[in-house]
């Protein structure tokens, strides 16, 4: 079932006397469950899309819909996680993670189930009562992965999340990630610069045209799961790398003749 719908969705920027025309006819149709993954050239509009379906921004043409309802602005049935950590440094682990429920109302003894529960997804027990400021960059992303999805929303949205971790904290990050939506199947859309990434984690990756943006084509991944990086050494594994770096490549070509 079609969990989030777009249908021909614009945004042109207007500042001044000069317009940007960001993205143009987007059509996308995410399904329950399905773990999405956008790439596209810098500057495409991927980050102006999510922005739009988390309600941060107001598109200028076409519709979303969640659940069969039009998305209008932001709201709680939609996670956020960022490539900058948004944790509240004067809150510990376990009150950051609880805030979105405190908000809501949820009682006290509930919502410190609910954030152990999560802290314990991500691996953080032990750093409940822990300041923002004393974690690393990935235990940072970790709390703000258990954050988003202790408020059990519809849809988590993730804006190149790893995007500012070593490569090796981003590779432990992408199994990390792997293993909750094995356990949560929360429906995720995920836009990353990074190839691999989007191949390793999706179960469809969505290229988009150079800007003004449009999906150009939908990849189906197919490599079996549960996944881990042993996976990224398979001849399917590279096939498909390849049929996206190619996509990519000629996008970037022609928006670099262009200029
Ligand atoms: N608030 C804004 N005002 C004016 N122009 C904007 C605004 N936000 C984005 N843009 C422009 O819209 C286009 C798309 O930007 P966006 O950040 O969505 O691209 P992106 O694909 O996420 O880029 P990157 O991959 O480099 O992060 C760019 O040309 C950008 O300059």
């Amino acid at each position: 079932m079609s969990k989030l719908l777009i249908t021909g969705v614009e945004k042109t920027f207007y500042t001044g006397n000069s317009e940007v025309e960001a993205l143009k006819d987007i059509n996308l149709q995410i399904d329950e469950n399905e773990l999405a993954v956008i790439v596209g050239p810098s500057g495409c509009g991927k980050s102006t899309l999510l922005n739009i379906v988390a309600g941060l921004e107001q598109a200028t043409g076409g519709s979303i819909t969640m659940n069969q309802k039009n998305i209008t602005g932001p709201g709680a049935d939609r996670g956020m996680v960022f490539q900058s950590y948004t944790l509240f440094p004067w809150l510990t682990v376990q009150e950051n993670v609880e805030f979105g429920l405190k908000i809501k109302g949820v009682p006290a003894k509930e919502r410190q189930e609910i954030a152990r529960h999560y802290l314990d997804l991500v691996g953080l027990s032990s750093f409940a009562a822990t300041l923002p400021k004393a974690l690393s960059g990935g235990m940072k992303q970790r709390v703000a992965i258990a954050r988003a999805l202790a408020n059990k929303p519809e849809m988590l949205l993730m804006d190149e999340p790893f995007g500012a971790l070593d490569a090796q904290t981003r590779l432990v990050m992408q199994e990390l990630l792997l293993n909750v939506w094995e356990k949560e199947h929360t429906t995720i859309l995920f836009i990353t610069h990074d190839i691999d990434e989007a191949v390793l984690l999706a179960d469809n990756v969505y290229v988009m045209s150079r800007r003004p943006g449009r999906i150009r084509t939908k990849i189906k991944v197919s490599l079996p799961r549960p996944r881990d990086h042993r996976v990224t050494v398979s001849p399917e594994f590279s096939s498909i790398k390849k049929e996206i770096m190619e996509l990519l490549w000629e996008e970037s070509m022609t928006a670099a003749n262009e200029k």
